[in-house]
C-alpha cells in the first residue's frame, strides 16, 4: 500500500496548451494517505477518469509528477506500479470459471495454491457467488460478470491501490447497496488505499472517509461527508451535495449580517469587507418557516418525499428550498423563513470564506 502524491500536476490533451481552459486537469497539488477511502465525486466531463487514469499510468500528465510512497511512477507503465483496477464494465475471461476468474491474479504471482483456495473463498463470500464458483463465467449475466470484476479487483491484498472506475454502473440497485457495503468492510478489514470515481453522490458519501470533489478540472474540496454538508468550499459543493442541494442568496455582507434587498439576517461569524459576487449558503435542513421572524418568504409547492416534505418557495424573488420536519403543519400563517445563522456559510466568487468571532 502506498500514499500518493499529486504534485504540481496538470493535464492538457492539446498539444500546446496555453489558456486555463485548455486543461482537463488544473494544476494541483495533494496527498492522498496510505489506506484512505477516497470517492472521487463529480458531473460528467469535469476530469474524474483524466485524474484516475494518471493515476494508473494509462495517461502521462503534461506537467508535474505522480509519487507512490517516496517513488517517483510518473513514467511507470500501469503493470510497474503494482495496482488493481475495476472498470465501469466486466473483465473477464468467459472460458473460465468463475474461481480461476477470481484466482488469476493470485496464481500470475505464484501464490501458494492453500492462500490462494482461501482468499478466493472468502472475496466470493464477499461479492455473493461461492455457489456460482465452479461455473464458467460464460453466459452469466452482466451483473453477475461485473461483480466477477469487483472481487478480481479485489484479490490481491498486496497492491499499492485499488481504483475503481464507476464499478456499479451495470449492477442492480438493490446489490449496489450490498457491495458498497461490503467494499467498505473491506476496506475496513484489509486497509487498501481505494480510490472509487463516481458521479453519484450516494455511493461517494457511503463509500468514502474522504470525498474528493472536482469540477471544471479543479478538486474543489477533499473532505468527509459531514466536511461536504456543514462546509462545502465552493457553491458547486454546495450544489451537488445533498438532495435538494445548499440553497444560495445574493447578498452584501457587512461584518457578522447580511444584506438581501433592505432586509437583513445574522451570521454565525463576522467577515472582513468581501469583493466579488457575495452569497450566502443555507441547506435547507436549516431554514425554518415561522410565523414572523426572519425573511418574508411565498410558498409555491409542498412536495412529500418520505419522512419529510420538501418546501419550494421564493425568498426576495431568489427560489428556495425547506426540509420540513414531519408533522409540522404548513398553513397560511407561516410568512416568514428563519436561518440558523452558525449554519450559513458565505462565499465571495463561489469561494467559501471563514469568518471570524461574531
Ligand atoms: N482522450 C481525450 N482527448 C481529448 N479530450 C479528452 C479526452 N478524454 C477526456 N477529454 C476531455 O477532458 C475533460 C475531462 O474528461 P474526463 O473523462 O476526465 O471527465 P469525467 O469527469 O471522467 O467524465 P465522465 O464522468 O463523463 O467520464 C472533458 O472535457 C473531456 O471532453
Amino acid at each position: 500500500m502506498a500514499q500518493i502524491t499529486l504534485q504540481n500536476l496538470a493535464h492538457s490533451y492539446l498539444p500546446n496548451p496555453g489558456k486555463d481552459a485548455d486543461f482537463a486537469l488544473k494544476q494541483m497539488d495533494h496527498v492522498w494517505q496510505d489506506g484512505g477511502a477516497y470517492a472521487l465525486l463529480g458531473s460528467s466531463g469535469c476530469g474524474k477518469t483524466t485524474l484516475l487514469n494518471i493515476i494508473s499510468g494509462l495517461l502521462r500528465p503534461s506537467q508535474g509528477r505522480v509519487l507512490f510512497g517516496d517513488r517517483d511512477v510518473t513514467d511507470a507503465p500501469t503493470a510497474a506500479r503494482n495496482i488493481a483496477q475495476v472498470f465501469q464494465f466486466p473483465v473477464v475471461y468467459d472460458t473460465m470459471t468463475v474461481r480461476d476468474n477470481l484466482a488469476f491474479p493470485l496464481r500470475n504471482r505464484g501464490m501458494d495454491p492453500t492462500y490462494i483456495a482461501a482468499r478466493v473463498q472468502q472475496i466470493a463470500q464477499m461479492i455473493g457467488m461461492e455457489d456460482t464458483l465452479s461455473r464458467k463465467a460464460q453466459g452469466l449475466t452482466a451483473d453477475a460478470k461485473q461483480k466477477i470484476s469487483l472481487g478480481r479487483g479485489m484479490v490481491r491484498e498486496d497492491v499499492n491501490a485499488i481504483l475503481f472506475d464507476e464499478p456499479l454502473t451495470v449492477i442492480d440497485p438493490h446489490m449496489k447497496w450490498e457491495l458498497r457495503t461490503q467494499l467498505k468492510k473491506l476496506h475496513r478489514d484489509f486497509g487498501h488505499t481505494m480510490i472509487y470515481v463516481t458521479h453519484d453522490q450516494t455511493e461517494a458519501l457511503t463509500f468514502a472517509d474522504k470525498v474528493v470533489v472536482m469540477y471544471d478540472g479543479r478538486v474543489v474540496q477533499m473532505g468527509t461527508p459531514e466536511e461536504l454538508f456543514e462546509t462545502p468550499a465552493h457553491t458547486f459543493v454546495g450544489y451537488f451535495i445533498g438532495s435538494p442541494g445548499m440553497n444560495l442568496l445574493e447578498a452584501k455582507i457587512d461584518g457578522s449580517r447580511a444584506h438581501l434587498q433592505g432586509q437583513s439576517v445574522a451570521l454565525g461569524a463576522s467577515y472582513a469587507p468581501l469583493a466579488g459576487c457575495t452569497q450566502i449558503g443555507i441547506r435547507p435542513e436549516y431554514a425554518t418557516l415561522t410565523r414572523g421572524d426572519g425573511l418574508p418568504v411565498r410558498i409555491k409547492r409542498v412536495e412529500d418525499v418520505g419522512r419529510h416534505r420538501l418546501i419550494r418557495a421564493e425568498v426576495l424573488g431568489q427560489p428556495l428550498s425547506i426540509v420540513a420536519p414531519e408533522g409540522q403543519e404548513i398553513g397560511a400563517d407561516l410568512t416568514h423563513v428563519a436561518f440558523a445563522p452558525d449554519r450559513i456559510n458565505v462565499y465571495a466568487d463561489d469561494w467559501r470564506v471563514q469568518g471570524g468571532t461574531a
